[in-house]
């Protein structure tokens, strides 16, 4: 391996379709020509048309795999996405603390597109007072973002209230993303006092299964890099759309995003 190479880890569950999750952090990392590792926190048997089951893992298990990786290969950024329980999001925090982690980037995936309860009811509180202030940037969808400040959002108006009350409590940044608001796919990045609009083109596809996985993960690859917070939300943004736009279509329900747009794209030049 490359030494200079960098080294991106997910912590999160794993999607046996592949389209969101482990796997679609793995293939993402993978795209831009990163090492991936993984800590899963979960086996999910989900495919495109909904969430069928879950079985989390012990967290004694997520502490063992995460000491594995961090005594070995030193990852240089970090995505969280699924957690499902408090006592898993402990161990996490724990460990990122002993291990001096960087470039956190922690998605708080609660519901599946597919409406699945992706969180234990008792969880929540850890994910607000523990995992979320351990985090560079948190990247909350809207029904995230609601639960996370209590406020109903239906405008971009919304968007900007909410993102100002969540950062209040937090030292990071706070992104959150517009692909529930109908219409747009604007997401707003709330770093440092200071609010900055992502403007996306909407992509009338019913194939999003993965993109909050995906930009996500692309986050914390652009951070990983060494770019500014700003210019790695453009970057993953970018990126999420051109899987987008590369119109895979597989599955009976929101199908997975197309990871091989870029090589397929190099591969024709
Ligand atoms: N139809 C769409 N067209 C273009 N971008 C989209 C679309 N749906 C979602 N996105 C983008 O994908 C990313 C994930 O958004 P979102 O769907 O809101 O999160 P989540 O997958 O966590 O529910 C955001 O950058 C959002 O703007
Ligand atoms: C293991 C896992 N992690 C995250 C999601 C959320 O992704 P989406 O909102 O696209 O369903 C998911 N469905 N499964």
């Amino acid at each position: 391996m490359d030494i200079k190479m960098k080294k991106v880890l997910t912590i999160a569950g794993s999607d046996c379709s592949g389209g969101a999750g482990i796997q679609a952090d793995i293939k993402t990392i993978t795209a831009h020509k990163m090492y991936a590792m993984s800590a899963i926190t979960a086996l999910t048997a989900q495919n495109t048309t909904g969430v069928y089951g879950v079985q989390e893992a012990s967290p004694e298990f997520v502490a063992q795999q995460l000491d594995c990786i961090f005594t070995d290969i030193f990852p240089d950024a970090v995505k969280i996405g699924m957690v499902s329980n408090a006592r898993i999001i402990e161990v996490i925090v724990e460990k990122l603390k002993k291990y001096n982690a960087r470039n956190i980037v922690v998605d708080p995936v609660m519901v599946s597109t597919s409406g699945c309860r992706l969180l234990n009811d008792d969880a929540m509180e850890a994910v607000i007072n523990k995992l979320i202030p351990a985090a560079d940037i948190i990247t909350p969808n809207i029904p995230e973002a609601e639960a996370l400040c209590g406020m109903k959002i239906d405008t971009t108006g919304g968007m900007e209230a909410a993102a100002e009350k969540i950062s209040e409590a937090l030292p990071g940044s706070v992104l959150i993303k517009g692909g529930h608001l109908s219409h747009t796919a604007d997401d707003l990045l709330y770093s440092k006092g200071k609010a900055i609009w992502f403007r996306g083109e909407r992509i009338n596809s019913p194939n999003t299964h993965g993109t909050g996985c995906t930009l996500s993960s692309a986050i914390a690859c652009n951070l990983a890099n060494g770019l500014t917070m700003e210019q790695s939300v453009k970057n993953a943004k970018a990126y999420v759309t051109g899987a987008l736009k590369a119109g895979l279509n597989l599955g009976q329900g929101s199908g997975p995003l197309d990871h091989c747009y870029r090589i397929n794209i190099e591969g024709k030049s």
